[in-house]
């Protein structure tokens, strides 16, 4: 039988958890932990997206601050922002989402924000901390992704965890990561020569290319984790469909567990953030350790 890992239900469990320590961090400090999200122009993903992290901020008991910009404005402008935010005590977390309008640099405006706000974990200092096993914030959806395989099987150590796709957002820190829980970590990408076989090769498979259904059933080792960061918008049959990238129903039917899209990295990516901004505050105010 396969499972059929459930992020939605996962998500709210981490959710809860940050909602207890935020309520912990209240009663016994007296500080409302504080997310700052900012916006450039109008992509209609990107609202929706901001206005989720919103939601989900607010529920928890933390403060959600939104700055939205228009298209039009100029990288000077959001820098500044970043360091009136980086300046204001009140402020935990800066997310700037992306991607951000083509005349703005993203690697500019991302590195003024100060390392120990960075809950997206993008950063330079961040990426560092995270290559030298250094504690640091650590990007939300391959953290969620870790999460997601170890409800499966809770000690990683030896497994062969095969990554595809060398994102900075995604496949790199998620590499990084697995590598941290003592997998042996193969980051195969656009380039690998028998992608097929590698991916045969796996424990864990984790798919973040952003190709639709790239990785076929045949790819997938009997009883493998497959984790599916994937989150593409397809026609089929004149409507509009969310798919991994994974060939879900085939992959189903060889895998031991499996994350479904929509519902199963996805929602993980926002409830790592409110995790990280719980953990950013508590870092920063000098709370001491939280359990989150
Ligand atoms: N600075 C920054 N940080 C990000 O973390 C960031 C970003 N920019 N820009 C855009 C991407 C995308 N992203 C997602 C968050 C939640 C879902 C999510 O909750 N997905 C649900 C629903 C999907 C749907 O219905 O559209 C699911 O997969 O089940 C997906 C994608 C965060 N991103
Ligand atoms: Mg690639």
């Amino acid at each position: 039988m396969t499972t059929i890992i459930d992020g939605k239900a996962i998500a709210a469990s981490v959710r809860e958890k940050a909602a207890s320590a935020v309520a912990d961090i209240k009663s016994r400090h007296g500080v409302q932990p504080a997310l700052a999200v900012v916006l450039v122009g109008e992509d209609p993903a990107s609202q929706v997206y901001v206005r989720n992290k919103h939601v989900a901020t607010e529920k928890s008991g933390m403060r959600s601050i939104e700055h939205k910009l228009p298209e039009n404005t100029s990288e000077d402008d959001v820098v500044a922002l970043v360091r009136k935010l980086n300046d204001d005590d009140e402020v935990d977390g800066i997310l700037v989402q992306l991607p951000l309008p083509k005349h703005i640099s993203s690697d500019r405006v991302i590195n003024e924000i100060h390392p120990d706000k960075d809950v997206d974990g993008l950063t330079e200092v961040n990426a560092g901390r995270l290559i030298l096993g250094k504690e640091g914030l650590v990007p939300c959806t391959p953290q969620g992704s870790v999460i997601l395989a170890k409800t499966v099987t809770e000690n990683l150590s030896g497994l062969n965890a095969v990554v595809v796709g060398r994102s900075i957002l995604v496949g790199k820190p998620l590499a990084m990561l697995l590598l941290a829980e003592n997998c042996t970590v193969t980051m195969a990408h656009s380039r690998t020569k028998d992608l097929a076989a590698v991916c045969r090769e796996a424990d864990i498979l984790c798919a973040a290319v952003g190709i639709p259904r790239l990785i076929k059933g045949d790819w997938v080792k009997k009883g493998a984790i497959v984790i599916d960061v994937g989150i593409n918008r397809i026609e089929e049959s004149g409507k509009m469909r969310l798919v991994g990238d994974v060939d879900y129903d085939a992959a189903a039917e060889v895998a031991g567990a499996i994350t479904p899209v929509p519902g199963g990295v996805g929602p993980m990516t926002i409830a790592c953030l409110l995790r990280n901004t719980v953990l950013a505050a508590a870092r920063r105010r000098g709370l001491g350790k939280v359990e989150v």
